[in-house]
C-alpha cells in the first residue's frame, strides 16, 4: 500500500499576544491510498488545526506531514496555492463555504474546471459524470436554495472532485443534516471513495458517521490517542459478521494513552504497576496505602 498522508510528531504552535496554544503536540498519522478514515475528538483536541495544515491552510510548526508527496512544511507559497487546487479537495459544514448560490448545481461543478482551463466540451464531460455518479440528475439544474441540505452537501463533494483531487477532507459534511440526510451524504462519500479510489479523509462529532467507516481515529489532547478498525466476516453459516477492535497509539519512546474509560473504572491515577507476561503487557493500579487514603478522606 502506497501511504497517502503521512504526519509524525506534527506540532502546531499558536502564538498571541501573550499566550501561547499548542493545538498539535507531537501527532502522529498515516493514512494509505485509497482509505477512507474518520477522525473524531472532543472539542479542542485539534481536528480543524489538523485539518487546516492537511488542506494547506495553517503551515505546521514543526514535525512532518506530507500529504500524496508533497511536504507540507516545506512548501512556497505558489506550491500551496497549486496543492489546494490540484492535489486536495474540500467540503465543509457550512454549505453556503462550498457552493455559489446564484449558479445552479451543474455550473457550481463546472466552475473549478472552467477556472483550472478545461475546454467546454470536456468540461460538460466531466460534470455529468460526477452527476451521475452521485445521483444528481433529478436536482442538477437547480440553485442550492431549491436543494435539501443533503443534496447541496453531494453537490458539494462533487464540487470537491471536480479537478480529480488525491485527497478529500470533510469538515463535519453532516453537522448540520438530519439522519436520512446523514446517511445519503455518507454513501456518496462511500461511493466516490469506491468508485474512484480517492482517499477521504473525515472529521466528525457523529458517532453515525464514525461507526460506519473502516477505521476512526481519535485525537485527544493534540495526540492520536485511539483507533478502531472495523471490518465484515462471513462466519461458517455464511452469516456476515461486524467485528471491530480498539487500539491505542505506542509512540516511538513507549508511551501510550490508555482509553479514558479504562483509566477512570479501574481508578488508575499518578503512578501504576506494570508487568510483563509472556504475549502481552499488563496494567494494574498501585495498591492504595493507608496514607493515600487517609488523604482522599480529608479532601
Ligand atoms: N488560530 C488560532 N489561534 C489560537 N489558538 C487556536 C487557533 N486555532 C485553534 N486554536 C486552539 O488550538 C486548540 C485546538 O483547536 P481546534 O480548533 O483544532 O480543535 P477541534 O478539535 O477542531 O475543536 P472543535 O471540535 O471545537 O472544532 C484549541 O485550544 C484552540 O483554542
Amino acid at each position: 500500500m502506497t501511504l497517502q498522508i503521512e504526519c509524525a510528531d506534527l506540532v502546531k504552535i499558536f502564538s498571541t499576544d501573550e499566550v501561547e496554544v499548542q493545538a498539535l503536540q507531537g501527532l502522529t498519522l498515516e493514512v494509505d491510498q485509497g482509505e477512507l478514515i474518520a477522525i473524531v475528538g472532543a472539542s479542542g483536541s485539534g481536528k480543524s488545526t489538523l485539518l487546516a495544515i492537511l488542506t494547506g491552510l495553517e503551515v505546521p510548526t514543526a514535525g512532518r506531514a506530507i500529504v500524496a508527496g508533497h511536504d507540507l512544511l516545506t512548501m512556497t507559497s505558489a506550491q500551496r496555492t497549486q496543492y489546494r487546487r490540484h492535489t486536495v479537495g474540500f467540503v465543509w459544514q457550512q454549505t453556503s463555504r462550498n457552493l455559489l448560490p446564484y449558479y445552479t448545481a451543474r455550473q457550481n461543478i463546472a466552475m473549478p474546471l472552467a477556472i483550472a482551463g478545461m475546454p467546454r466540451a470536456q468540461r460538460a464531460n466531466r460534470t455529468e459524470q460526477l452527476v451521475e455518479l452521485l445521483g444528481m440528475g433529478e436536482f442538477a439544474g437547480r440553485r442550492p436554495a431549491q436543494l435539501s441540505g443533503g443534496q447541496q452537501q453531494r453537490v458539494s463533494i462533487a464540487v470537491a472532485l471536480a479537478n480529480e483531487p488525491e485527497v478529500l477532507f470533510a469538515d463535519e459534511p453532516t453537522g448540520e443534516l438530519d439522519d436520512i440526510n446523514s446517511q445519503l451524504v455518507l454513501d456518496a462519500l462511500a461511493a466516490v471513495n469506491r468508485e474512484l479510489g480517492v482517499t477521504i479523509l473525515i472529521v466528525t462529532h457523529d458517532e453515525d458517521v464514525s461507526a460506519k467507516v473502516r477505521r476512526t481515529v481519535q485525537i485527544r489532547d493534540g495526540r492520536l490517542s485511539t483507533e478502531v478498525h472495523r471490518s465484515t466476516e462471513t462466519d461458517e453459516f455464511g452469516e456476515q459478521q461486524h467485528r471491530s477492535q480498539e487500539f491505542v497509539v505506542l509512540d516511538r519512546v513507549g508511551r501510550l494513552q490508555l482509553p479514558q474509560e479504562y483509566v477512570r473504572s479501574l481508578g488508575l491515577d499518578g503512578l501504576v504497576r506494570v508487568e510483563l507476561a509472556d504475549d502481552h503487557a499488563q496494567v494494574h493500579p498501585t495498591e492504595r496505602t493507608a496514607a493515600t487514603e487517609a488523604k482522599d478522606d480529608q479532601r
